[in-house]
């Protein structure tokens, strides 16, 4: 497991390990610094020309010592100083007096011609690091831009320059690297999009910040390994039965969208739940009981009256130990009827997918209760919320947290999972999921690790993290242009303890 920190948690982490703790700001500077240039003697050649390009902040004294170290090692490094050396920190006076000191070359921009950037062959980016606090303008936007222009490697130096460490946005103009070394922990601004991309690969290097630290400052963030799957996934006991693992009520599949029913259904079978039952439209009945005989049926036609309906639900909904409503469900006025009985459900954790959602948008009443465990991708969050897709995009984190106290799988390529005070970003999978379909899956998964009273933090982030893992798995050996929902379903099998 990775505990994860934003901008202002890495600088409390920082200031703890030195001020409190009194590790002193050089030592910590030190190991960062060998852990750049330990990386870039991988990346870069003997014959590289390289410089390190640096703001007037530790970030820039990071560069510095790096580019020293490099020296040390034979590479040939200029450092060319950005910013007004007036206001450099404590730290980059002393690391730039070393440098001088060892009679290496420095320069600022003032004499160095943007033309003579074609004379180098490899680039250390330690412009800015979490210590970026605005849109980047001017002079400095103006280099950043010459060194995308070059197109030559770039390894970042903790943050891409440009890129804001919280939430992943670009501020105005940003570097884009091909490798970030970031320290102590992952910042959140290298995993959401488009951060990740600018960050390229992002190596994890150890600088000695202790672990009273990092708990003192009690990250709420997390992200799963697959290492950590064996240790969460709910474990099946010798002496058990079906009624040992729980059983899913799946509310889904309109006349025309039957798949969607089955992908859910299939989904909670396949993490290990007892029982599944299947409220459904009459249409898709046969197909159900063809693809997955294993599920109970109650099926609905436009007909059936709605005392019917709610007669059936009171009894279907008492037997279920968690409800799973919305996947191709429509928002026809049945499906609306059993939207608004599901969601008068208090006591049991029930999923909301899809049209639930849509149709929660059209209530006047909080869907956001504490019970509830909504999986809405963007454009249905963007409804429920009433905020456009757009600002949702430039920070899911703060988006998502609104919908406590209830749980929220907030779905984009980088899924957020939120619940109460905790945070879980998802590193799994890749674009082989953009597909229809998939969403439905990941419903089912969730509801089925609830049936496995797995409690909806855990049971709706580690559902996200297996869900992206079969694609990780399926693109090993086939084109990620080819994987379908049902693939997700197979893949389980293969990945599951
Ligand atoms: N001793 C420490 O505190 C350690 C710091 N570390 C490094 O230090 C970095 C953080 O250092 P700092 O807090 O000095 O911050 P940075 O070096 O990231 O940047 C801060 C400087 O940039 C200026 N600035 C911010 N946004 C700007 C903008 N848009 N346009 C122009 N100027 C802007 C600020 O006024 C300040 O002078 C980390 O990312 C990491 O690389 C590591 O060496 C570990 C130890
Ligand atoms: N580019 C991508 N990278 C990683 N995961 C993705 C990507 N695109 C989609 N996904 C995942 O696929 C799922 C799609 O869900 P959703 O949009 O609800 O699909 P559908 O409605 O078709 O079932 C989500 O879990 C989402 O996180
Ligand atoms: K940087």
């Amino acid at each position: 497991m990775q505990y994860i920190a934003n901008a202002k948690e890495a600088k409390k982490i920082d200031g703890i390990s030195i001020e409190q703790i009194g590790i002193p700001s050089l030592v910590l500077m030190e190991r960062a610094a060998l852990a750049v240039a330990k990386r870039v003697e991988e990346l870069a050649k003997k014959e590289d020309s390289v410089l390190i390009i640096c703001g007037v902040g530790n970030n820039g004294a990071d560069g510095v010592a790096a580019g020293r170290m490099l020296s040390e090692h034979g590479y040939r490094v200029t450092f060319l100083l950005l910013g007004n050396m007036q206001k450099a920190s404590e730290e980059m006076r002393v690391q730039l007096a070393i440098v001088k000191n060892l009679a290496l070359s420095v320069r600022t921009t003032d004499d160095f011609l943007k033309e003579e950037l074609e004379q180098y062959t490899f680039v250390i980016d330690a412009i800015f690091g979490i210590g970026l606090s605005r849109e980047i303008t001017g002079k400095y936007a103006q280099w950043i831009q010459a060194v995308n222009a070059m197109q030559k490697p770039v390894v970042s130096v903790d943050v891409p320059s440009g890129i804001d460490a919280t939430n992943g946005q670009v501020l105005g103009i940003a570097i884009r690297a091909k490798e970030t070394i970031t320290f102590g922990t992952l910042k959140s601004g290298l995993l959401f999009f488009p951060g990740a991309k600018y960050a390229g690969v992002v190596q994890l290097a150890d600088i000695g910040f202790p672990k009273s630290a990092l708990k003192e400052v009690c990250l709420q963030t997390i992200s799963y390994d697959r290492e950590d799957v064996k240790k969460l996934f709910p474990q099946r006991i010798p002496y058990s039965n079906k009624g040992s693992y729980g059983k899913v009520l799946v509310i889904a599949g309109s006349k025309n969208m039957g798949g969607a029913a089955y992908f859910a259904a299939r989904a909670a079978y396949e993490m290990g739940c007892g029982l599944v039952k299947v409220i459904t439209h009459q249409n898709n009945r046969d197909m159900l009981l063809e693809k997955l005989p294993e599920a109970l049926l109650e099926c609905y036609h436009e007909e059936t009256k709605e005392e019917e309906i709610s007669d059936m639900l009171t009894d279907v909904v008492q037997w279920a130990d968690v409800i799973a409503c919305g996947p191709g469900l429509g928002t026809s006025p049945t499906a609306r009827s059993l939207f608004e009985t599901v969601i008068k459900e208090e006591n049991k954790p029930v999923v909301l997918d899809a049209d639930a959602i849509n149709l929660a948008s059209t209530l006047s009443d909080n869907i956001f209760q504490k019970n509830k465990i909504l999986t809405p991708h963007l454009k249905e969050m963007s409804r429920l919320i009433e905020t456009p897709v757009a600002t949702i995009q430039t920070d899911l984190m703060h988006y998502a947290d609104m919908a406590k106290p209830a749980t929220i799988v907030l779905k984009d390529a980088r899924t957020v999972v939120v619940s109460d005070e905790k945070r879980y970003i998802n590193r799994s999978g890749n674009h082989a999921l953009a597909k229809g379909g998939s969403g439905d899956v990941l419903c089912g998964m969730i509801a089925g690790l609830l049936a496995r009273k797995t409690e909806p933090f855990l049971a709706a982030s580690l559902a996200t993290y297996l869900h992206g893992l079969t694609a990780e798995e399926y693109v090993k050996n086939r084109s990620s242009s080819s994987m379908f929902a049902s693939d997700i379903l197979d893949m389980l099998s293969t990945i599951l303890p």
